[in-house]
């Protein structure tokens, strides 16, 4: 259901097959706003560097972990927030406007760690102190900066597959206002599912959603879009890329940012006896948000008004946006 695109076609010196490929690409984000990617650039001895370093950081003890923390507020979102602290269900009904079938409030069961971009001019880092984890911040700094590179890559095709001209998104993201966030789900009773969930349903903010996964699963994306039911994405492993398309996407091209949350993973078929003890495993992902730049104007891409219109008062800026769909996480 959720197409499995290969992105050596989009580098392969061979018109034809790019081309192939970005219009792949669009229709998935289209019509799912998930598409799988492999092949994507980004090798797996720094995938497995990554995840071996968030492992190890999530399995500190907390006092630890506590030493480099997100602050209460929901700005700036960077550092350590531990099981409880941010609960997404509180924005799991923006944009949806027929009420009977709005979703439930839950809690998150999950802890993670906020990362921005060191070029970043508003915001700076907030990292482990020295003695920490010392591994995680050159990891980290390395890990972003090799997402940035993939992301303008993958927004170069997707701007081919839409017939605009290949820089029109890279160019929007050129302050890096990207952020990368490692999730750690603890493993926990699977009755603890009836009242809670590992992420509640959500849209993401930015254009762009890279995301990498262990095997566990339990990711879910609704479908069809606005049907309030959600689809499994079976995990591809964690060089297997998955790639959706985020709000500020959906407002340029009208593509589309489909509602996704991460919630009791399905068992293997004849396997029903996998689940021991009824404890759910836990699970790892990082998910690299791809952002517009903060005074980037949300206005449609595709109706010919064109980049350099003037700012009118209909459309709110990247900033402005991101700034009103993050508070209330962090209440
Ligand atoms: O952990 C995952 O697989 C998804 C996380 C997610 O959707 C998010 O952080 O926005
Ligand atoms: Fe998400």
């Amino acid at each position: 259901m959720f197409e499995r695109l290969d992105f050596a076609n989009y580098q392969s010196g061979n018109v034809a097959k790019r081309d192939q490929f970005c219009r792949k690409l669009v229709s998935g984000l289209r019509q799912r706003g998930f598409v799988r990617l492999v092949n994507h650039g980004i090798e797996p001895s720094t995938i497995d560097k990554a995840f071996a370093t968030s492992r190890h950081f999530f399995q500190l003890p907390l006092n630890q972990k506590l030493k480099s923390p997100h602050p209460p507020t929901a700005n700036p979102h960077r550092g350590f927030s531990a099981v409880g602290l941010e609960n997404v269900s509180t924005i799991s009904n923006y944009g949806r406007e027929d009420k009977s079938s709005q979703l439930p409030l839950l809690k998150d069961m999950k802890e993670s760690y906020d990362i921005g971009s060191e070029r970043d001019e508003l915001y700076s880092n907030i990292w482990p102190p020295t003695g920490v984890c010392d591994t995680f911040e050159p990891t980290f700094v390395e890990f972003f900066e090799v997402c940035y590179r993939t992301q303008l890559l993958i927004l170069e095709a997707i701007s081919i597959g839409l017939g605009l001209p290949t820089q029109t998104l890279s160019q929007l993201h050129a302050a890096q206002h990207n952020e990368l966030r490692l999730t750690h789900y603890p493993a926990v009773p699977q009755e603890a599912f009836s009242t809670s969930t590992r992420i509640a349903a959500h849209t993401d903010f930015g254009s762009i959603t890279l995301l990498f996964q262990d095997r566990v699963g339990g990711l879910e994306v609704e479908s069809p879009p606005g049907s309030g039911s959600f689809v499994g994405i079976a995990s591809g492993g964690p060089y297997e890329c998955i790639l959706n398309a985020g709000d500020c996407l959906q407002k340029w091209t009208g593509l589309c940012s489909a509602r996704h949350r991460v919630h009791l993973p399905e068992l293997p078929q004849g396997n029903e006896q996998a689940r021991k003890g009824d404890v759910v495993e836990e699970r790892f992902s990082i998910a690299y948000f791809a952002k517009p730049d903060r005074t980037a104007v949300l206005r449609p891409l595709l109706d010919g008004s064109g980049l350099g219109a003037k700012v009118s008062s209909e459309f709110v800026t990247a900033g402005e946006f991101q700034h009103m769909r993050i508070q209330g996480r962090y209440a």
